[in-house]
């Protein structure tokens, strides 16, 4: 059994032979509400891999979904860089698709496959064949053959978030972007759709970002866990090969409570 790395903030990132598909360099992201500037993150950085799992971790209000939106392209830094592959990022683009907690991310006048099929029609303008037949392909991987020509209307919640993942996996961007997707499910439904989406990773190994504030969750999805202190969003510390610990000796256990104490002791958590 090998054990996650809790690596303080300050250090650098261990070195990889890779260079990053995403920098996240110094980024500061605010807020301007008419009566006060609300800082959501502040001076945060971090590198993503292809094929990492790489979840950001953090208690409500730390910025997690704003750090999101602004890899989204849907919300520019007010200090700081972002860049994919090598270029800015300055807007949305098909190369970074997001799937969303709310159940109702789905265009209800569309079926199933409609609904996986259209940004591949818009936003890749495939011909309709050829987003027929991807469209299908995601829907198979994540077991929706059968309500194929369902409207969202007649889904479960389960069901509607399967359906969001295969729209965005079907675009085979270069990130796919999670914000909570499973958080507004039954605990048991939750467990099951992040098992699933680990077989799709084991399958396809594609790269992610996903949000929560459950550790229990981030530990199960994740190969790299960013942990946020509280608001205002800073980097507190990454945790790195969580994909070594194990469920069944405990070590998991261990790393759970090693991110608890981290993430809410005093010193660290509400340090401005
Ligand atoms: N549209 C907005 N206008 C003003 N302030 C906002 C807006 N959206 C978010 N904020 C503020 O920015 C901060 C970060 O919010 P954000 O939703 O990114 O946090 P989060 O970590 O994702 O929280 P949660 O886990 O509860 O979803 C919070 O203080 C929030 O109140």
């Amino acid at each position: 059994m090998m054990e996650a790395t809790v690596a303080a903030a300050e250090r650098p990132a261990p070195a990889s032979d890779k260079a990053p598909l995403l920098s996240v360099d110094r980024v500061t992201l605010s807020y301007k509400t008419p009566n006060l500037l609300v800082t959501a993150t502040d001076d945060v950085s971090f590198n993503v891999r292809e094929s990492d799992r790489f979840v950001l971790l953090g208690p409500s209000g730390c910025g997690k979904s704003t750090l999101l939106k602004s890899v989204g392209g849907y919300m520019m830094p007010s200090a700081g860089t972002i860049h994919i592959n090598g270029r800015q990022v300055k807007r949305p683009g098909p190369d970074r698709m997001m799937v969303f907690q709310e159940f109702d991310q789905l265009m209800p006048w569309k079926t199933v496959l409609e609904n996986v099929m259209f940004p591949l029609l818009v936003a890749r303008k495939l011909p309709k064949a050829e987003a027929e037949a991807l469209a299908r392909q995601y829907i198979d991987k994540v077991k929706l053959t059968r309500a194929i020509d369902s409207y969202p209307h007649t889904l479960s919640g389960g069901m509607k978030q399967r359906v969001a993942i295969a729209r965005g996996m079907a675009m085979q961007p270069d990130i796919l972007l999670m914000d909570e997707p499973f958080a507004a499910l039954d605990a048991l439904t939750r467990r099951q759709m992040q098992d699933e989406l680990l077989q799709l990773w084991e399958d396809t190994k594609f790269t992610v970002i996903f949000v929560t504030h459950s550790i229990a969750e981030a530990i199960k999805i994740a190969n790299r866990i960013l942990l946020l202190s509280p608001h205002p969003g800073r980097v507190k510390a990454e945790v790195v090969d969580v994909d070594k610990v194990s469920h069944e000796d405990g070590s998991a256990a261990v790393l759970e409570r090693d991110i608890h104490n981290l993430l809410f002791s005093t010193e660290l958590g509400h340090k401005e």
